[in-house]
């Protein structure tokens, strides 16, 4: 639903009641239309400056989106049929950044030059007030703005029309639609061609959605006529699972082989890599991007269950005690835990692949508790090079008990040989068990002959594939930081840590717990105890340049309340890039 603008008030009695709403006088609220009141309400929340335009400027907007390709065709042809006229044709993201302007009117072109509606500014309500980009994007719909219905006193001489524009399938907003033109020059039709248009890249967008997906289809089928096994294939909006997927995996296996492959998108190459499902199973993926003469299309999984029938068939029951000195439930820990603990039982060597700090370590430890209490666990670090043929001949002499192999992979493919020479020669038997640690991926690059000593593995799981056992791991990191029932989390702090990524694993949160109970030593533990790291949703593990800027910046931000401006000027940084570095921490701070 739009407003009509049949019920625009003269110009003058806009421009009268826009000035004594500015200066918090009583005025003629029925002369502004509903919509536009709300805005300027908004805008003032904002602390937007009504006297000048000032908004954040991103130099390397991304402009390989599909919302643009699908847009070119469709703009190019507006711009000639609008070519003797003075408007200007602008493309936005979802987020306002102005993505495409195209102006013929010289006068015009350089007006918005001076008010910044050029590529790579933001129009938002909350930096530019009222206007036609930024209150459409906040309001979800269809929005004119004419003159004085501008909170910004230098828009007063334009008039703008945006429409969002929404994705076919999911109904998601892509972007935004505007024409802007001189306030004398603008009528209803503004709005009118600006819908026409919009309808027109959607209509667009959903011939290249077309495509993509046809493109994914295409390679899904192909590979599903290669074999008899598993195959998924995945984009944004889009999941295909063949029969033999759903007859072999239970859901919740479909459901961790789906969170692979979606993660598998972000890096557009292929991948193998062999998993341990909830159920029991263990799968070797293969990942393969598919491309389409529009851009990335998705991804096609094809799977193979490596674990016998009878094995895939023992469910493990998360209500089990799980291995001693860890904790966790969520369905990947436990299968770990199930597994590495039967293969501790059986005497099985066995290699535990992880992310760095997932729990690899505290797993075989646990595992050995679990088989053999008493005996001795002896752990040889293998990175940093160093004599460790030495250590590893000392902890094998004892001829009972584990070996924990730490970081196997970090040993260059020389050592590996020769450590499966010293092996061969312990002669060892059921009563040693070893384990190696390996780093996410590396399993696979590790000497053959090396290998045969591990005929077994478990994957252990990145922390955000059990993130549920959050709720269990801060008090169980507490106690071991020796404040167990001193401190504990409230619900607030708790729904903070559960949202993080923890790039960096359990290990990354014992980091932050130890941090907090430096400062808390006693009490409730709430949000403005965490440190900022916790603040951010972001993927990959940060440098540590980018964690202290990343901390001094959610820290300007608490401070200010959630002021950008204000954040801004305190660290002397200007908008746009305080704007442009929240994005790219994923700093998520409410003003
Ligand atoms: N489920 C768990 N329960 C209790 N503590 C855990 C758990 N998982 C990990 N930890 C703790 O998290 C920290 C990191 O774990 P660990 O050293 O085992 O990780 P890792 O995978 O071996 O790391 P890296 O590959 O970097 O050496 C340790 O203090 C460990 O005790």
């Amino acid at each position: 639903m739009t407003e009509s603008t049949g019920s625009l008030a003269s110009p003058d009695r806009l421009a009268t009641a826009r000035e004594q709403f500015l200066c918090t006088e009583e005025f003629d609220s029925g002369s502004v239309r509903k919509t536009i009141l709300a805005s300027w309400s908004r805008s003032r929340t904002h602390q937007v400056a009504a006297d000048h335009v000032v908004t954040p400027f991103v130099e390397d907007p991304d402009l390989e989106t599909p919302l643009l390709q699908s847009a070119g065709a469709v703009l190019d042809g507006l711009q000639d049929k609008l070519s003797d006229l003075a408007v200007s044709v602008v493309l936005t993201d979802d987020q306002a950044l102005v993505l495409d302007r195209r102006t013929e009117d010289r006068a015009l072109e350089r007006y918005l030059d001076g008010v910044q509606l050029a590529r790579g500014f933001s129009y938002a309500e909350e930096f530019v007030g009222t206007n036609g980009i930024g209150t459409a994007l906040e309001g979800r719909q269809a929005t004119a703005v004419f003159g004085h219905e501008h909170y910004a006193e230098n828009l007063d001489t334009l008039a703008c029309a945006g429409v969002p524009i929404r994705h076919p399938i999911s109904g998601q907003v892509l972007g935004l639609l505007d024409l802007t033109c001189w306030r004398k020059d603008a009528g209803p039709l503004l709005l009118a061609l600006a819908k026409a248009t919009a309808h027109d890249i959607e209509t667009e967008v959903t011939n290249q959605v077309g495509l993509r997906e046809l493109s994914l289809f295409s390679a899904y089928l192909r590979a599903c006529r290669r074999g008899q096994g598993i195959v998924l294939a995945v984009n944004n909006d889009l999941v295909m699972l063949n029969d033999h997927a759903r007859q072999l995996l239970v859901p919740e296996d479909q459901a961790a082989l789906l969170a692979r492959a979606v993660e598998a998108l972000d890096t557009q190459s292929d991948r193998s890599l062999s998993m341990d499902l909830p159920s029991g199973a263990r799968a070797r993926l293969s990942y393969t991007p598919v491309s389409s003469d529009v851009g990335p299309a998705g991804g096609v999984v094809r799977a193979r269950l490596l674990q016998e029938p009878e094995v895939v068939a023992a469910r493990v029951d998360s209500r089990l005690p799980v291995l001693p000195g860890v904790v966790g439930t969520g369905a990947l820990w436990a299968r770990a835990c199930h597994s590495i603990g039967r293969f501790a039982r059986d005497r099985k060597w066995t290699v535990a692949e992880g992310e760095a700090g997932s729990g690899k370590l505290a797993l075989a430890r646990a595992a050995h508790s679990a088989a053999t209490a008493g005996a001795p666990c002896e752990v040889v670090e293998l990175a940093g090079g160093g004599e460790w043929e030495a250590r590893v001949r000392e902890a094998l002499g004892k001829g009972l008990g584990s070996v924990v192999f730490r970081h196997l992979d970090a040993l260059p493919a020389k050592q590996q040989r020769a450590l499966a020479e010293v092996l061969d020669e312990a002669r060892l038997d059921a009563r040693v068990w070893g384990v190696a640690t390996v780093s996410e991926g590396r399993q696979d690059g590790l000497d053959a002959d090396l290998m045969r000593h591990f005929p077994t593995s478990v994957s252990v799981p990145p922390l955000r594939h059990h993130i549920e056992d959050v709720r269990a791991l801060v008090p169980f990191l507490l106690a071991q930081l020796g404040k167990g029932p001193l401190l504990h989390c409230s619900p607030g702090a708790l729904q903070l840590l559960l949202r993080n990524e923890w790039p960096g694993n359990v290990a990354q949160l014992r980091r932050v717990l130890r941090t907090v109970v430096h400062t808390r030593r006693a009490g409730v533990i709430e949000p403005e105890d965490l440190p900022p790291e916790c603040r951010t949703v972001v993927k990959r593990v940060l440098n540590p340049l980018e964690s202290l800027e990343r901390d001094a910046i959610v820290r300007a931000l608490l401070d200010a309340e959630g002021n950008k401006s204000r954040a801004a000027h305190a660290l002397g940084m200007s908008r746009a890039t305080i704007y442009r570095k929240i994005r790219d921490y994923g700093i998520d701070i409410p003003s």
